[in-house]
């Protein structure tokens, strides 16, 4: 079986590639970095690092790799004839491989009719679906309809921590051993990849929901406030005390919201909750905070982990989310040189003051409670 998987990244690498591995599958990885490229295609394997109380080494065989921006024609080739394609990276990377992707699919569609599968995997919700509608930009309307019968894009969730790697090692990667990967099964061609390690639900926005809102919620309180303390890796911002008050206290407003709108069972979320912050404070992964802050105008964004669970909160609850305006605070605060994102907004924010970045950013009208409630930390922080 062949696997195309676009982005040979961390989580591509450490996570996605390891189980095609496990379940037979001979993966291609397109990619735009040229080294990883042609240490994948001189190599052939890598090997992956479980870090944890034990190690274990998982040996990843059957790679190769491909520059998709420099080898197109290749690309769609294999695409053609993949019997699963994945992707992880980066949402906004998604609009990017559309093109190549329905050029692969109008190869396939002319000679056969055999289901294909999409799957993003991506920190966001609806990723697939939003990736289909990329891609569809690219098909006449005879080919939208011939898509529409046999390829399919599941939105899925994806978990694992898979940090920036140490320089000069070029593929292998350290990773924490927990992984989840669940894919909705309702928007499936054909038969269900057989992949090791995927849960196959038939509704995936409870568990993508709970996913970004509280991993990610999560995450990005070490991140953000970490940075403004000046710590500058996750582990050290989780020994501070007021960071971890913080972090409770946010994932304490994300559950109320996720067990309201889902119906978890409120132990066996707090459980979930005990676990990713145990996860968190993994002594043998080091995670640098600006890994996990990358991307603030992202991760700013109406649907993602911080503005929609604290904007649910104020709708469900009719309190103020103390906490998560916090930590929407620090990301307008976040002020990174080497990234383009952090850049932009610092830029926004000189142009146009806080409150009107933190609007035009997040989508939220004029007016929102969230916006004085954040901007009340904003005043206190800029201090
Ligand atoms: N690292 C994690 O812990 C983790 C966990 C879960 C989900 N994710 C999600 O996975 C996605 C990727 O994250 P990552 O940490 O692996 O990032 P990464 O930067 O390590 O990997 C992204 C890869 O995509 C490649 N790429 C960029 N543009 C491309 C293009 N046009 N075509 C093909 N490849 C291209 C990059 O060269 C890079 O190798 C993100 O959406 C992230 O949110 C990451
Ligand atoms: O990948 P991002 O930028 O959306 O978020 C940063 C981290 O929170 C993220 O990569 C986590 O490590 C990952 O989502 C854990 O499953």
């Amino acid at each position: 079986m062949q696997a195309v998987h676009f982005g040979a990244g961390n989580i591509g690498r450490g996570f996605i590639g390891a189980l095609l591995h496990q379940s037979g599958y001979q993966t291609l990885f397109l990619d735009v970095n040229d080294t990883v490229i042609q240490e994948l295609n001189q190599k052939r394997e890598y090997e992956v690092t479980l870090v944890g109380t034990e190690q274990e080494i998982i040996s990843v065989k059957n790679v190769s790799g491909l520059n998709s921006s420099s080898h197109p024609d290749e690309a769609i080739e294999a695409i053609s004839k993949a019997d699963l394609v994945t992707a992880a990276v980066g949402p906004n990377v998604l609009a990017h491989i559309a093109e190549l992707i329905a050029e692969g699919l109008k190869v396939r569609m002319r000679v056969s009719k055999e289901p294909l599968n999409v799957i993003a995997c991506e920190n966001m919700i609806n990723g697939s679906s939003i990736l289909k509608k990329h891609v569809f930009e690219y098909l006449n309307e005879e080919e939208r309809q011939a898509a529409e019968q046999s390829i399919g894009f599941p939105n899925a969730a994806v978990d694992r921590i898979v940090p920036d790697q140490r320089p000069g090692n070029i593929l292998g990667v350290a990773v924490e051993p927990y992984y989840e990967w669940v894919v909705e099964q309702t928007s499936i061609k054909g038969e269900r990849p057989e992949v090791k390690g995927i849960t196959y639900v038939d509704d995936l926005n409870p568990y993508i929901e709970r996913k970004l809102f509280t991993v990610n919620t999560g995450h990005a309180v070490p991140a953000y406030l970490g940075h403004y303390k000046k710590y500058s890796t996750i582990n050290e911002a989780m020994g501070d005390e007021e960071i971890k008050k913080v972090l409770y206290g946010a994932l304490s407003e994300t559950g109320e919201v996720v067990v309201r709108q889902h119906k978890f069972d409120q132990s066996e979320h707090g459980e979930y909750i005990r676990k990713i912050i145990e996860r968190f404070s993994n002594p043998y992964i080091s995670d640098y905070v600006t890994r996990v802050a990358r991307g603030p105008i992202r991760k700013l964004g109406q649907n993602d982990r911080l503005i929609r669970p604290a904007s649910l909160y104020i709708q469900l609850t009719g309190k103020e989310p103390v906490n998560l305006a916090t930590v929407i605070a620090g990301v307008l605060l976040y002020d990174n040189e080497q990234d383009d994102e952090a850049r932009r907004l610092q830029d926004q924010i000189a142009e146009k003051g806080y409150e009107a970045t933190l609007q035009s950013v997040s989508g939220l009208a004029a007016g929102d409670p969230l916006i004085a409630a954040v901007m009340k930390h904003v005043n206190v922080m800029k201090r």
